[in-house]
C-alpha cells in the first residue's frame, strides 16, 4: 500500500495544498512549526477520521474557516482508491460533512463505513496502524514501557493471533455448554440409580408373599368371629321377643285398668248430669206456671180469649188491611188537604195582586187629574197675556197711521232715506273743496295783481288779456258758497227724515216680536186645552179600572177563604185517620205480646221434653257402661295371671350375656377390619413399586446412552478448544522467535557497539538487554538516544515481521517516521540513513519521513518543503523533485 496524493483545504495550518508522493524515501523538510507533522496528521485523518486525532475534530479545522477538505489517493493490492472527507463547522461543533471511498469495488459513503472498510483493508484499525507502521513524534518510550502483556496484545493482534483466541474462546463456551448439560443428565442418572438401588434393596417379592399370607390369617379371623357373633345375636333377639312380649302384656293389664278407671269415672259424672237435669226440669215447670199467668193477663187486654196460632194470625191479617185502608184514606186526605191550602194561598195572592193593581190605577188617575187642573190654571194666565199683546200691537199700528209707509216697508224706507243723506254729505265735501280751491286761486290771482301780473299766466299785467280773470273767479267762489249753504240745509232736514225712519223701524221690529211671541202663545194655549181634556178622559178610564180590579180582589178573597175551610176539613180527616193507626198499633202490640208469651210457653215445654229424653239417654249409657264393666274386670283378672316373673328373669340373663359377647366382638372386628385393609393396601404399594421399578429402569438405560453421547462431545469440544490454544501459544513462540533476531539484526546495525551483546525477547514479550559481560540490563536503564535507537529497532523489527509474514494477503502501508532522528547524534543519525536503506532493500516500497536534519534529507529520493508564511501564518508544501536536492544541499 502506497500513499499517490494529497491535497488538503484548510487542514491546520494549510491553506490550499497538492502533494503527490512516490514509492521510495520521502523526507519532509521545514522549519519547527511550518505544517511537517500536520501533513502526515493528514494522511492519518484521511484513513481513520476521528479515531486518528489526539484531539477533537474542531481542530483539525484552520481557526477561522468554516470547512476543512482531506483527500488521500492511494493504491493497495493493485488497486487504485481515494478518500475525500470534508468536515464543517457549525456553532462550536464540527462535523463530518462528507466522507468518500472510491475503489475498484465501488464506493462507500458515510465516516462509519469509511473506517470501517478502511480497517478491513489494511487489516488494522487505527491503533495497529500506529502501532505498526506510524512512529510518531516522542513515542519512544512508549514500547519499552508497555508491560509485556500489553506487548503481547498489541503484536498477536497485529499478527491476528487474536482470531485464534477468539476461536479457542468460542469452543470453551461450547465445551462449558456441554458441561452443563452433561453435569444435569448426569445427576438425574445418579438419582435414577439409587432409586434403582434402594427398591432393589427392599426385596420387594419376597414382602409381597410375607404380606399375602398374613392377608389370609386375618381373613379367617374375621369370618370366625363374624360366625360367633351371629349366633349371639339370634340369642339375643330371642330374649328380646320374650322380653317384648312381657312388656306388651303390662302394657294391656295397664290399659285395661285405666279403661275400667275411666269408665268408672264417666259413670259418675254422668250420674251428676242426671240429678242437674232433674233440678232443671223441675225449674222449668214451675217458669211455665208463671208463663200461663202472664198469657191469661195479656188475653184479658184482648178482645179474644182464645190464645190460638191461627186466631193470632187472623187477627194480624185483619190488622193489616185495616192499616194499609186507613194509610191510603190519609194519604189521600194529606194530599187534598195539602192541595186545598195551596190553592187558598195562591187565591190571596192573587187578590193582594189585583189591590196591589188598583191601586196602582187610582194614584195614576190622581196624577193624571192634577196635570189636568195644573194645564187650566196656566191656561187662564196665557189667554190673558195674549190680550195684552193684542192691545201693544194696536198701539203700534196707531204709529204707522200718519207714516209714508205701511208697517213692514220701515226698514226699506230707512235705507233710502240714509242713502239720500250720504250723497248729500258727498256733493257737500265736494262743494266745499271746489269752494276752497276757488278762494286759493282768487287769493292768488288778486295777489298777482296785486303784484302788477297777470293773475292767469303770471305775465307782466300790460297788455294782458286775462286781467278780467278776478271777476269771474269772485264769482265762482259766490256761487259755490250759495251751492254749499244749500246742500247743508239738504244734509239737516234728511238727517231727521233719517231719525223718523229709525223710530219707525223700532215699532216694526217690536211689532214683528209681539207678532211671533203672539203665534207662540197660540200654540201653547192649544196645547194646554189638549191636555187638559185628554188627562180629565184619561183619569176617569182609571177610576173605572181600578173599580174593576177591586171588584175581581173581593172575589178572590172570598174564593181563598172558601178553599181554606175545606183544607181545614181535610187536616181534621188526617188527624183522627193518625189516631186511628195509633190505636192500631196498641192493639197489635197486646197481640204480639200474647204470641210471644205462647211461643215462650212452648220453647220452655219443648226444653223440658228435651232434658227428660237426654236424662233418659245419660241413665241407659250408664247401664251398657256398667255391664261392659264387668266385661273388663274379667279380662284384667286374667291378664294378672298370665304375667310369668321367672321366664322374664332367665330371658334378662341369656340378653345381658349375649350384649356383652356382641361388645366385645364389635371392639375388636374393626381393628382386624383396618389390619386387613393395611395389609391390603401395603400389598398395593408393593406392587406399584414394582412397576416404578420397571420404568426407572427403561429411564436408567436411556440417560446412560445419552450421557455416553454428551460425554463423547465434551471431549471433541475440549480438544478443539486446546487445540486453539496450543495453536495460538506455537505461532506466538514463533513469532518470538523470528522478532527477536530481527530486533537484534536491526539493533546491530543502529548501534554497532561493544557494549551490548545481544537482546532477549522472551516467550512472554519480556525484553532483556545484555551487556557483553553478560549482566542483563532492562531496556528503561538505556540512555535517552539509546532507548530511542532500541525503539526504532523494534518498531523495523515489528514492520519487517508483519511485512514478511503477512506480505502478499495485505501490503502493508509506508512506514511512516516523525522526527525519528530527535535523540540522536550525528553518528548515529547516519546510522538511521543505513536503517532506512537497509528497510528499503528489504522491500519496504515507500518510507515518508519527518525530519529537519540534513543528512536525512541527503538520503530521500524526494524532497517535500514545507514552509509558513510569517505574515498570514499559512502553510504551504512544495515537492522537490531528486534531481534538485542536489542544488538545495548545495545552498545550505
Ligand atoms: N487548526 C489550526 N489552524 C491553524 N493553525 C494550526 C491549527 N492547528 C495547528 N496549527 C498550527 O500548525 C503548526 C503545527 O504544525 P506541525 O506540528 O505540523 O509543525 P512541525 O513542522 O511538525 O513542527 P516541529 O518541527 O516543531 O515538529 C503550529 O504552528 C500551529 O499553530
Ligand atoms: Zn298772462
Amino acid at each position: 500500500m502506497r500513499f499517490t496524493h494529497v491535497s488538503l483545504k484548510n487542514f491546520k495550518p494549510y491553506d490550499d495544498a497538492d502533494l503527490d508522493l512516490r514509492d521510495g524515501v520521502t523526507v519532509i523538510h521545514g522549519v519547527n512549526g511550518s505544517g511537517k507533522s500536520s501533513l502526515l496528521e493528514a494522511c492519518f485523518f484521511a484513513l481513520y477520521g476521528s479515531k486518528a486525532l489526539s484531539g477533537t475534530l474542531e481542530d483539525v479545522v484552520t481557526t477561522g474557516e468554516e470547512d476543512a477538505e482531506i483527500e488521500l489517493e492511494f493504491v493497495h493490492d493493485g488497486g487504485s482508491y481515494r478518500i475525500e472527507r470534508r468536515i464543517r463547522i457549525s456553532g462550536d461543533r464540527a462535523t463530518t460533512a462528507k466522507c468518500v471511498l472510491e475503489g475498484p469495488d465501488g464506493t462507500v459513503e458515510g465516516a462509519r463505513d469509511v473506517r470501517r472498510h478502511v480497517a478491513s483493508l489494511l487489516r488494522m484499525d487505527a491503533e495497529a496502524f500506529v502501532n505498526c507502521a506510524y512512529v510518531q513524534q516522542g513515542e519512544v518510550n512508549k514500547l519499552i514501557n508497555a508491560s509485556p502483556s500489553q506487548r503481547q496484545d498489541m503484536i498477536d493482534d497485529l499478527l491476528q493471533l487474536g482470531k485464534l483466541e477468539e476461536y479457542r474462546e468460542r469452543a470453551g463456551n461450547a465445551r462449558l455448554g456441554v458441561e452443563d448439560v452433561l453435569t444435569s443428565k448426569r445427576s438425574v442418572l445418579d438419582d435414577i440409580v439409587s432409586q434403582i438401588e434402594q427398591k432393589e434393596d427392599a426385596a420387594l417379592h419376597a414382602r409381597l408373599n410375607a404380606l399375602e399370607s398374613k392377608l389370609a390369617e386375618k381373613d379367617e379371623k374375621i369370618a370366625n368371629y363374624e360366625s360367633q357373633r351371629e349366633k349371639a345375636k339370634s340369642t339375643l333377639d330371642a330374649a328380646q321377643a320374650t322380653l317384648d312380649e312381657h312388656a306388651e302384656k303390662r302394657e294391656r293389664l295397664a290399659e285395661v285398668e285405666s279403661a275400667i278407671e275411666d269408665v268408672q269415672l264417666k259413670v259418675a259424672k254422668d250420674e251428676a248430669q242426671r240429678d242437674k237435669l232433674t233440678e232443671r226440669i223441675r225449674e222449668l215447670e214451675d217458669e211455665l206456671d208463671d208463663v200461663a199467668t202472664e198469657i191469661e193477663t195479656a188475653l184479658a187486654e184482648t178482645d179474644f180469649d182464645d190464645a190460638t196460632e191461627s186466631a193470632i194470625a187472623a187477627r194480624r191479617t185483619e190488622f193489616d188491611e185495616r192499616e194499609s185502608t186507613i194509610r191510603e184514606e190519609l194519604s189521600d186526605a194529606r194530599q187534598q188537604a195539602q192541595a186545598l191550602e195551596t190553592q187558598a194561598e195562591r187565591l190571596r195572592e192573587r187578590a193582594t195582586d189585583l189591590e196591589g193593581r188598583a191601586e196602582e190605577k187610582r194614584d195614576a188617575a190622581d196624577a193624571d187629574e192634577s196635570t189636568a187642573t195644573e194645564a187650566a190654571t196656566e191656561l187662564e194666565s196665557f189667554r190673558e197675556k195674549r190680550r195684552d199683546i193684542q192691545s201693544s200691537l194696536a198701539d203700534i199700528d196707531e204709529q204707522f197711521a200718519d207714516a209714508p209707509v205701511d208697517r213692514g216697508a220701515a226698514a226699506d224706507l230707512l235705507d233710502e232715506r240714509r242713502r239720500d243723506r250720504s250723497e248729500a254729505r258727498e256733493s257737500l265735501a265736494e262743494t266745499e273743496t271746489e269752494l276752497k280751491n276757488a278762494r286759493e286761486r282768487l287769493e292768488e290771482a288778486e295777489t298777482l295783481r296785486d303784484a302788477g301780473k297777470c293773475p292767469e299766466c303770471g305775465q307782466p299785467v300790460e297788455g294782458s288779456p286775462h286781467v278780467d280773470a278776478i271777476g269771474d273767479r269772485k264769482a265762482e267762489v259766490e256761487s259755490l258758497v250759495s251751492d254749499r249753504d244749500e246742500l247743508e240745509s239738504t244734509v239737516e232736514s234728511l238727517d231727521s227724515a233719517v231719525e223718523r225712519a229709525e223710530r219707525l223701524v223700532k215699532f216694526e221690529n217690536r211689532a214683528d216680536s209681539l207678532s211671533e211671541t203672539l203665534s207662540h202663545l197660540d200654540e201653547r194655549i192649544e196645547d194646554r186645552e189638549t191636555t187638559v181634556e185628554s188627562r180629565r178622559e184619561s183619569a176617569e178610564e182609571k177610576r173605572e179600572a181600578a173599580a174593576e180590579l177591586e171588584d175581581e180582589a173581593a172575589a178572590k178573597r172570598e174564593a181563598a177563604e172558601t178553599q181554606a175551610g175545606r183544607a181545614d176539613e181535610a187536616a181534621e180527616r188526617v188527624d183522627s185517620l193518625e189516631a186511628d193507626l195509633e190505636s192500631l198499633e196498641t192493639r197489635r202490640e197486646r197481640v204480639g205480646r200474647v204470641e210471644s208469651l205462647v211461643e215462650t210457653r212452648a220453647e220452655k215445654r219443648d226444653e223440658r221434653e228435651r232434658l227428660r229424653e237426654k236424662r233418659e239417654t245419660l241413665a241407659e249409657v250408664n247401664r251398657e257402661r256398667r255391664e261392659h264393666l264387668v266385661d273388663r274386670r274379667n279380662r284384667r283378672d286374667e291378664l294378672r295371671e298370665a304375667v310369668d316373673e321367672s321366664a322374664v328373669e332367665s330371658a334378662k340373663n341369656s340378653k345381658q350375656k349375649a350384649e356383652t359377647y356382641i361388645e366385645q366382638v364389635d371392639g375388636v372386628l374393626p381393628d382386624l377390619r383396618d389390619q386387613r385393609d393395611d395389609i391390603q393396601s401395603q400389598i398395593g404399594g408393593v406392587q406399584s413399586d414394582l412397576e416404578r421399578l420397571d420404568e426407572l429402569r427403561e429411564r436408567r438405560d436411556e440417560l446412560a446412552t445419552r450421557v455416553d453421547a454428551l460425554d463423547s462431545l465434551h471431549e471433541e469440544v475440549s480438544t478443539l478448544e486446546s487445540t486453539y490454544g496450543d495453536l495460538r501459544a506455537d505461532l506466538r513462540q514463533r513469532n518470538v522467535e523470528v522478532l527477536e533476531r530481527m530486533l537484534n539484526e536491526t539493533f546491530d546495525l543502529v548501534y554497532a557497539n561493544d557494549a551490548y551483546s545481544r537482546i532477549r525477547l522472551d516467550g512472554e514479550y519480556g525484553l532483556t538487554v545484555f551487556q557483553k559481560d553478560g549482566t542483563a540490563l532492562e531496556p528503561e536503564q538505556l540512555s535517552g538516544g539509546e532507548r530511542a535507537l532500541f525503539n526504532l529497532s523494534l518498531r523495523c523489527a515489528i514492520y519487517r515481521l508483519l511485512a514478511e509474514g503477512i506480505d502478499g494477503a495485505a501490503p502493508l502501508p509506508p512506514l511512516i517516521l516523525d522526527e525519528p532522528t530527535v535523540f540522536l547524534d550525528t553518528g548515529h543519525v547516519s546510522r538511521l540513513v543505513d536503517l532506512v536503506e537497509d528497510m528499503e532493500s528489504r522491500g519496504v516500497k515507500q518510507i515518508l519521513i519527518v525530519s529537519h536534519d540534513d543528512e536525512l534529507v541527503g538520503a530521500a529520493d524526494d524532497l517535500v518543503r514545507v514552509e509558513k508564511n510569517p505574515t498570514t501564518n499559512r502553510s504551504t508544501v512544495e515537492r522537490t523533485d531528486a534531481p534538485e536536492l542536489a542544488s538545495v544541499l548545495a545552498d545550505d
